[in-house]
């Protein structure tokens, strides 16, 4: 497209705007595809000339959102009245890393490359056997090894080679990245992720969200500890302490579900074991993705399109090439071409995995017809939840059964709780690690984190909110929060928090809506098309009104609320505070003085141990 840039005299009227639009959209859909081609292309084959046109295609975009939104400052959108008009406008002039000066953008979009090939590319590796890389064989290693040692060889390995060449691109990155925002009108890039929310009090009320599921927390954390210290011994595990990072069955201990061998609660009951059941039926990757395909057509949403199956890439191909593993979801933007690529294993994780992004193709679909700049979730978290709600009742033990992926199902007491332990090893688990990763970030951004102690802080959080403690020394050579792929990629992540939180919300509105009658984990909504009405109708909303709108249209409430949460896995509560008291468990972890080598930094001893009213029905916390 030409670039005209005289500027508008701002008395412009909404026709002339709205036709400002239309020109925006014809050249946005051209320029925007282009770009999502060639990053596709690179993602999917990491070569130096798919990486150089990823970068062309990028900078084209940017010259695109550069001069469409410098135009869209010029409007004076006070007194126009079309909300939608004013929503878009507003949504454009927000240009990101396309208005920084063109050397810094060129700078910048090097650098992400870089710390994104890196991250695709890394591997570990020993004298014996060849290189390993992440996904699979180094997650496979964390999941399924009981051998302290050798899960501490994988932990260490993938963080030496990640931590040592991330941390200085990341440095710089960061620079980069602040100084775009401010060119935009934000403090810092942290500001500018959280305006998308379009809530002045969203930290505290994520706060408060955190403080009412934080008991939870605790008494799984303390419940995993004991069985830690039950199999692995006294000399790795202290009962009143933190948690060795390396055995929570996950490279970053985000998800707990792959130890479920050692902390099933009653393991002569019904022990789901849904990954050999499906190794046993012959399933394979793209039979799992119709399986979440059937599930979404049952509520009466759409089927992914003819291009989706021929597009996308759903299993690792086996010709050794470079390429992303990280499951991801891809909108090209034309309204029927919509891809998921992900290296897909036979196993009950990675169908969790393809709900979670058959969840994004559905939104991208039911929005496809809306202005570009409208393609987006109410917010980010609630992109992150559709998927992740479907899986819920897929996990229950009702669609299992019906779905032959569970046999002589039981419904006595003892199954359920091992069937609660199972969901809560993946949510309750996760729920400290995803509220950590932007309480990060964004003190990085904002300076309240200076570059000199990155990983101090990161493990500050990491043991004041997960309550895990690194196996090994870290020091300031070392980057430990670059071991994650959206630290890498830049990808914001409280949206997980978010998600996690609203996604029991939209489960208990759903169940309800489908007529569900008993306890909110028994619910299990397939088939029904006053579920899928209620999901379908916010989903085609897209970003065109503010999330609290699209929340009320599911939940009949404007906020986000922990109690669904609370409500699902209330009988797994209650058993694990009895176990917990019976066991004399200490709830919390000693908050002890951390050394770290090479700078020899020393935090002060905070002896702060929480000590929980353990009475069988209070849950509030007070800190020790
Ligand atoms: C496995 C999943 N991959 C992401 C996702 O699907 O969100 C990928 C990579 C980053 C963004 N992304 C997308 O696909 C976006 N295009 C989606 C969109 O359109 O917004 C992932 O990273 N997860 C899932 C649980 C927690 C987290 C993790 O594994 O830590
Ligand atoms: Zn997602």
């Amino acid at each position: 497209p030409q670039y005209d840039w005289t500027p508008y005299s701002g008395t412009e009227s909404e026709e002339e705007a709205n036709t400002f639009l239309k020109e925006y959209e014809k050249t946005a859909l051209i320029v925007w595809h282009d770009y999502v081609e060639a990053a596709w292309n690179y993602n999917t084959n990491i070569t130096l000339y798919n990486r150089q046109q990823m970068l062309e295609k990028n900078f084209l975009m940017a010259q695109h959102t550069l001069y469409y939104g410098t135009k869209a400052l010029q409007f004076n959108i006070t007194n126009f009245t079309d909300p939608l008009l004013k929503r878009i406008l507003w949504k454009l002039r927000e240009m990101e890393r396309a208005i920084l000066p063109q050397d810094d953008l060129m700078e910048y979009n090097q650098l992400l490359t870089n710390m994104e090939t890196i991250y695709n590319m890394g591997d570990v590796c020993s004298e014996e056997g060849p290189c390993m890389f992440l996904e699979p064989d180094l997650l496979k290693v964390m999941a399924f090894s009981r051998n302290y040692n050798e899960l501490l060889w994988a932990w260490q390995g993938w963080r030496d080679t990640m931590g040592q060449q991330l941390r200085p691109i990341y440095t710089r990155f960061v620079e980069l990245s602040n100084k775009a925002a401010r060119l935009n009108g934000h403090t810092d890039t942290g500001a500018s992720w959280r305006q998308i929310y379009e809530s002045p009090t969203l930290e505290q009320d994520l706060e408060q969200l955190y403080q009412q599921l934080e008991p939870l927390y605790l008494n799984l954390h303390a419940y995993v500890r004991r069985a830690l210290y039950n199999y692995y011994g006294s000399q790795y595990i202290n009962l009143k302490g933190s948690i060795p990072a390396h055995l929570l069955g996950n490279m970053w201990g985000q998800s707990w579900i792959n130890i479920i061998d050692l902390v099933i609660p009653f393991p002569l009951s019904t022990r789901i074991n849904v990954t050999m059941l499906m190794k046993s039926q012959h399933w394979t990757p793209y039979k799992m993705f119709e399986e979440a395909d059937k599930f979404f057509q049952s509520l009466g949403l759409f089927p992914v399109l003819p291009e989706f199956w021929a597009k996308s890439m759903l299993e690792k191909p086996g010709d050794g090439r470079a390429m992303s593993c990280q499951a991801s979801a891809w909108d090209f933007y034309d309204g029927k071409d919509f891809r998921i690529k992900q290296c897909t294993g036979v196993n009950m994780e990675d169908l969790i995995s393809v709900f979670h992004e058959m969840g994004h193709i559905q939104y991208f679909m039911q929005y496809k017809n809306l202005p570009l700049p409208l393609r987006d979730g109410a917010n980010p978290g609630f992109h992150e939840a559709i998927g992740d709600v479907a899986a819920l009742s897929v996990s229950s033990l009702k669609y299992l059964h019906n779905s032959d992926l569970l046999i002589n199902e039981i419904e006595d007491y003892e199954s359920e709780i091992n069937f609660l332990m199972s969901i809560a090893l993946k949510k309750i688990a996760f729920i400290p690690f995803s509220y950590l990763v932007d309480q990060f970030r964004w003190r990085v951004f904002d300076g309240r984190i200076t570059k000199q102690f990155y990983n101090k802080k990161w493990w500050d959080l990491r043991l004041k909110y997960q309550g895990l403690c690194p196996p090994v020394p870290r020091s300031e050579e070392d980057f430990d929060p670059g071991s994650k792929f959206h630290i890498a990629g830049n990808v914001p992540y409280i949206r997980y928090f978010i998600s996690f939180v609203i996604q029991f919300q939209f489960h208990e509105a759903l169940c309800q809506a489908a007529g569900h009658k008993g306890p909110l984990h028994t619910c299990n909504i397939y088939s029904s098309q006053e579920a899928g009405k209620l999901l379908g109708d916010v989903m085609k909303l897209g970003f065109s009104k503010p999330w609290p709108e699209a929340m009320k249209m599911i939940t009949g409430q404007y906020n986000m609320s922990a109690k669904p949460l609370m409500e699902y896995f209330k009988p797994l509560l209650d058993w694990l505070i009895a176990e917990n008291v019976r066991n004399e468990e200490v709830l919390g972890w000693l908050i002890s003085p951390n050394t770290y080598s090479g700078s020899a930094m020393f935090s002060l001893a905070e002896k702060k141990v929480r000590i929980l009213p353990l009475s069988l029905n209070s849950t509030n916390t007070v800190a020790g």
